[in-house]
Formats: C-alpha cells, sequence, structure tokens
C-alpha cells in the first residue's frame, strides 16, 4: 500500500483519534494558556471546515459567505447570554439554532440559483451581515465591537456558579467536536448524506428516487448554518471580544479554502485543512502581509496537483453507506419487492396528452393504460416521443394538455420527487447513477422513499435506524446477486461497463419497491448474459404486481416479455396490440420496422 495511503487509514483510526483527543484532554493541565487557546481556536476552524463541508462538499451548494453564519451565531450567543442571562450551553444551543434558522431561510431564494449566481448571492449574504453589525450600533456595538463577553481566559464565564477554566473550556469543546462528527460520519452515511450527495451530482436522477431538491437544499443550509453556529457560540466565549472585522469577506475565503484543501467531501479531510491553515498563520507571522498571498497560491497548488484535496492524497475515502451493518441472512429475492394484488387493474392511464417543445408537439393526444402485473412495451422510431411520454408521467415535464392518473391521484404537473414517493420509479436512457458512489451505494439510495427513520436517529444510529438500514442492506445484496452485481458491491459506479452500469440503474430502480416501473432503453448495451439477468428482474417485477413499461429498439428481448406493445410515430400511437401483429402491421412496418427487419422475423 502507498505509504500515504498507509498515513490516511492509520489517522482515520478511531483508536488514534480516540487516543489523541485523550492527549490532549489530559495535556491541556500541562501547557500554556496561549497553547489551549490555538487548540480551541483549531476546534472552531474544523467545525467551521465541516459546516462548510456539509454544504458544499457533499450538498454541492458553493457558499462565499459563510463569516454570515459566524457572525450571527457569534453575536447571537454573546448578547443572550450577557444580555439575558441565558446559561452559556442554552446560549451556544440558541446560536446554533438562529444561524439553522438563517441557513433555511436563505435556502429558499439560494435554492433557485446555481454555480455563478449562487456564488454571488452567498457572497452578497456574507457583505449584508457584515454591513448589518458594523451598522446596528445599539445591538452589536458597531464598528468598536461587544467587549465584555464572559470568556474563561479572563475567568468569567460560569456554568451553575462554576467559573470554567480555559482547560475545562477546551475540554467542553472537544467533546462537542467528538459528538459532532460522529453524528455527522452516521448522517453522512445515512440516507440523508445521500441525498445530500445525490442533489449535487444530478438532481434529475435524485428527483426520479423522491428527493426533493428544494427541502434536501434547505435542509443542507439549515444544517451548515446549524454547525456553524455551534462555532460561532464557542468562538465568542473562547475571544471573550468581538467585531465586525472578525467577519470579513476574507474570513469567509478562509474557511472555504480550509475544506478545499482539506479536501471537499471528505470528514477526516476538513481535519487536516482546518489544522492546516489554524497553524500556518502562526508560522507565517513575519510574513503577515503576505498572508494572503502564501493562501493563494496554497489554493493555485491544491486545485492543480491535489484536486481532492489532502484527504484525496491520503486516500481517505468517505462511503455513504453502513455497510458493515448489514445484518442477518440475504433475503429471497422473492421478499425484496411487497406482493401486490389487483393483477389487470389500472394502474396509471394517460389521458390525451400533448406536450409542446417550443413548435414542436413531441407527444399529440396519447391516451395510453399501464395495468398491474403486465409490462406494456413501447417502440417506434428515434424521436417519437417515447421517452418525452416516461418524462410526463414521471414529473419531469408538465404536459400541456391531457391527464395522468395513478391509482386515484391525478399526478400531471406533480414535481418528480411526489411522483417517485407515491411509487412511480424510472430509469433513464442514459443511465443517471451517482459515478463516485459505489454499486452499493446506489442501489441503496434506490430505497430512499422507503426509509422511515428522521435525521436525529440516523445521526446517532439509533436502534431503529439500524435495523431499518440493515434490511435495506440485506435488500440491496439480494438484488445485487440477482443482477449479477455482487462481485463490484464496493466498486464506484462509473469506473464500471457501461451494460453493468445499466444493470445498476435497474437494480436501484427496484429496491425502491415501486408500483410503477419506466424502464427506458433498458437492454441497449447489455450482453446477452446481462439481457437475460435483466429478463429475469423484469418479470420478477412483473409477477409481484408492478406494473411496468418498457421502451426497447430489440424485438427479440421485447418479444419476451410484453403482454402488450404499443408503437408511436411522431407522437402518435400506429399500433395497439400484440407483438406478431405489430410485425405485420403496415403502418408500423413503414414507419418504424422497415422491410428488413420484419423479414427476419
Ligand atoms: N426538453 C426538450 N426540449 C425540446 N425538444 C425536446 C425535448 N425533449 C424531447 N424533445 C423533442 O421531442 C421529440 C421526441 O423526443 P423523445 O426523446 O421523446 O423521442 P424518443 O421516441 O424517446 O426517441 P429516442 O428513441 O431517440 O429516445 C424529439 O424531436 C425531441 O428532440
Amino acid at each position: 500500500m502507498n505509504p500515504l495511503h498507509m498515513l490516511g487509514k492509520a489517522i482515520s483510526s478511531p483508536w488514534l483519534v480516540g487516543g489523541l483527543c485523550v492527549a490532549a484532554a489530559a495535556g491541556a493541565s500541562f501547557v500554556d494558556q496561549g497553547t489551549v487557546q490555538m487548540w480551541c481556536f483549531l476546534i472552531v476552524n474544523i467545525m467551521l471546515a465541516q459546516s462548510i463541508n456539509v454544504l458544499t462538499g457533499i450538498a454541492g451548494q458553493i457558499s462565499l459567505g459563510h463569516a454570515g453564519f459566524l457572525a450571527i451565531g457569534s453575536y447571537a450567543s454573546a448578547i443572550l447570554l450577557k444580555d439575558y442571562g441565558l446559561p452559556f450551553p442554552l446560549a451556544i444551543a440558541a446560536s446554533a439554532l438562529i444561524s439553522a434558522a438563517v441557513g433555511y431561510v436563505l435556502a429558499i431564494p439560494s435554492g433557485r440559483v446555481r454555480e455563478f449566481y449562487l456564488a454571488m448571492m452567498s457572497l452578497a449574504f456574507g457583505l449584508i451581515v457584515y454591513e448589518l453589525v458594523r451598522e446596528w450600533r445599539g445591538m452589536t456595538g458597531g464598528v468598536m465591537g461587544m467587549r465584555g463577553i464572559p470568556s474563561p481566559g479572563l475567568g468569567t464565564l460560569e456554568l451553575f456558579g462554576w467559573r470554567i477554566s480555559p482547560e475545562w473550556y477546551f475540554r467542553i469543546m472537544l467533546i462537542s467536536l467528538i459528538g459532532l462528527m460522529l453524528m455527522l460520519r452516521n448522517f453522512v452515511k445515512s440516507h440523508f448524506g445521500r441525498a445530500f450527495y445525490a442533489i449535487h451530482v444530478s438532481e434529475i436522477a435524485a428527483g426520479s428516487l423522491g428527493i426533493s431538491q428544494g427541502g434536501t437544499k434547505r435542509f443542507a443550509y439549515a444544517l451548515s448554518g446549524g454547525i456553524a453556529g455551534l462555532a460561532a457560540g464557542f468562538y465568542a466565549f473562547m475571544v471573550g471580544y468581538i467585531t465586525p472585522e472578525s467577519f470579513t469577506l476574507m474570513r469567509s475565503v478562509e474557511i472555504l479554502v480550509m475544506a478545499v484543501v482539506g479536501g471537499l467531501g471528505s470528514l477526516v479531510g476538513q481535519v487536516l485543512g482546518a489544522s492546516l491553515f489554524t497553524y500556518l498563520p502562526q508560522q507565517l507571522q513575519a510574513f503577515s502581509d503576505y498572508q494572503y498571498i502564501v493562501y493563494g497560491l496554497i489554493l493555485v497548488f491544491s486545485f492543480t496537483l491535489l484536486p481532492r484535496g489532502l484527504a484525496g492524497l491520503l486516500g481517505t475515502h468517505t462511503r455513504y453507506s453502513k455497510h458493515d451493518q448489514l445484518c442477518g441472512q440475504v433475503p429471497d429475492l422473492d421478499t425484496v419487492l411487497s406482493q401486490r394484488s389487483g393483477g389487470g387493474q389500472a394502474l396509471v392511464e394517460v389521458r390525451d396528452v400533448v406536450m409542446n417543445f417550443s413548435g414542436l408537439r413531441a407527444l399529440d393526444g396519447v391516451s395510453l393504460t399501464v395495468r398491474r402485473g403486465t409490462v406494456t412495451g413501447l417502440v417506434g422510431p428515434n424521436g417519437s416521443g417515447k421517452s418525452t411520454l416516461v418524462n410526463v408521467i414521471s414529473g419531469i415535464y408538465t404536459p400541456t394538455a391531457g391527464g395522468v392518473r395513478f391509482k386515484d391521484e391525478e399526478i400531471a404537473g406533480w414535481p418528480a420527487h411526489r411522483v417517485a414517493r407515491a411509487g412511480v420509479t424510472r430509469t433513464f436512457q442514459d443511465p443517471r447513477n451517482v459515478p463516485s458512489f459505489s454499486v452499493r451505494e446506489n442501489i441503496l439510495m434506490g430505497a430512499h422513499r422507503l426509509y422511515a427513520h428522521g435525521a436525529f436517529a440516523a445521526s446517532v444510529n439509533s436502534a431503529a435506524a439500524r435495523r431499518e438500514e440493515g434490511r435495506f442492506l440485506a435488500r440491496t445484496a439480494a438484488l445485487m446477486e440477482a443482477a449479477g452485481l455482487s462481485a463490484y458491491a464496493d466498486d464506484p459506479v462509473g469506473d464500471l461497463p457501461y451494460g453493468i452500469q445499466r444493470l445498476v440503474e435497474v437494480a436501484r430502480a427496484l429496491a425502491s419497491d415501486p408500483e410503477l416501473l419506466l424502464l427506458d432503453e433498458p437492454a441497449a448495451g447489455l450482453s446477452d448474459t446481462e439481457a437475460e439477468r435483466l429478463m429475469a428482474l423484469v418479470r420478477m417485477a412483473r409477477d409481484h404486481g408492478v406494473g411496468v413499461m418498457l421502451i426497447d429498439h430489440h424485438m427479440d428481448f421485447l418479444e419476451e416479455l410484453v403482454d402488450e406493445v404499443v408503437a408511436f410515430d411522431a407522437g402518435q400511437e400506429i399500433y395497439r396490440g400484440d407483438m406478431a401483429g405489430m410485425r405485420d402491421d403496415p403502418t408500423v412496418i413503414e414507419a418504424y420496422l422497415g422491410k428488413e427487419e420484419t423479414s427476419h422475423a
């Protein structure tokens, strides 16, 4: 193994980390106050880096204004303790809650913009907060700052009459950091962490699994704001004096740089980045005028040579599943899907759907019914509107006219995640997996809509959360076995052949225990063995009462599976019936099959 990766493994070891924490907690009594202050400052930076990592590294929402959260949390906790006499732990908890609330509100406009505009918006947030704390003199002390905040350094911070010394303050911070890191670790490995990452990689694919884009972004902003607020509360009491100059744009950039250099997406990386940027300024004191030039150079160096930051260099890899919690035996494949009754009943009814794209009519009055426990094939030449129909049913497009009824509800116009949560799961013509996730993580992500445990249970890894995760892991294992994917369980999907990626997407769709399954060219690029496996999976779904809509161009493949086939041309139905009839139908031959295909048949 690469020596750097060995080092990475060592620093991620719970024993080493635990040992270091115990040593630091004990050692705080034997070092000078400046060192203890530095350690406290390091903890604040680690928390801030984790805060930005949740938002930017995991959920993919860039933030250039994180010092805004730091300012809000610092002033809030200081005011609550100093002016309202709140005990210090409550003041810190309130600071976290207030910053989380601000994050939630900020997500409403920010959730609507991306990339450059999002960066600008977050920048504006940081600048507005900076100006507010400068101008709101009555509350914040304006440019003169807020003095006399109870602090362990001055011996003025008390908890129920106990004067907190700097060493004890450090120990309290250390325990809080350990708690935070453990909770974050559990959170990231849960379905919440996978949802955060999914909206980062593909909002459309996330929606098709029942992950709400807006809801997930709001949650990510609130969580990130909350963590920054926690750091801010500790910071305010640690320094005992805050001014707007501690919350400038440079501070926001510094926090982002720590996270980027440490390795966005990695929890361990944030500790490394924060450590570097806590100690570096000390070492660079002689060059303080050039400090930001040095930061800039580090950033350029890091982008060029270490795109995944220090975490990438040391090979520390954040996993998005609690794969070690697989408990019990891999269940029989038959039990992975619910057995649904009512075979033959109408499941989805598409009525007179029209879909226009600025002048182009992709669907022109399409009506179609898919029944429970049946497979409906959809064929037609390229551009005839098949994928558009799948997009309309699955909520990606709102039809220009017409309706879609699923079970007892009119779903046309529902957002994709709501349609998916109702039980409609689809695959895409080009597989939309999360390339950096393993096969197991991708398939597990399919079960998102079925999870019952909440964020707190996921973070503390409660018994109920463990049981549920174990159950879905076992079902994932059964699906991997059936799809012939077990050998790739821990491989990143992006590195695997195309056919395997398709099977992963189909297995992921089945992991959602769908009632209606929409498969868009699932057999394209599959080998014969892979196609056999795919057929077995589709048959299993059908036999469990799932209604399947299957788009494909392989006639032999369709012949094996479909109960009814519908042929489209130019957005209109030109044939409906069985496969044999379709092969002989002159309109279908003319528009789609051609003479050659029929003579082969
Ligand atoms: N978002 C969109 N904007 C504009 N035009 C679109 C959009 N989506 C589809 N179309 C057009 O609608 C028509 C139908 O496309 P669609 O992808 O549904 O066909 P298809 O039958 O699935 O073809 P293929 O077999 O190639 O996937 C095409 O002319 C396509 O260019």
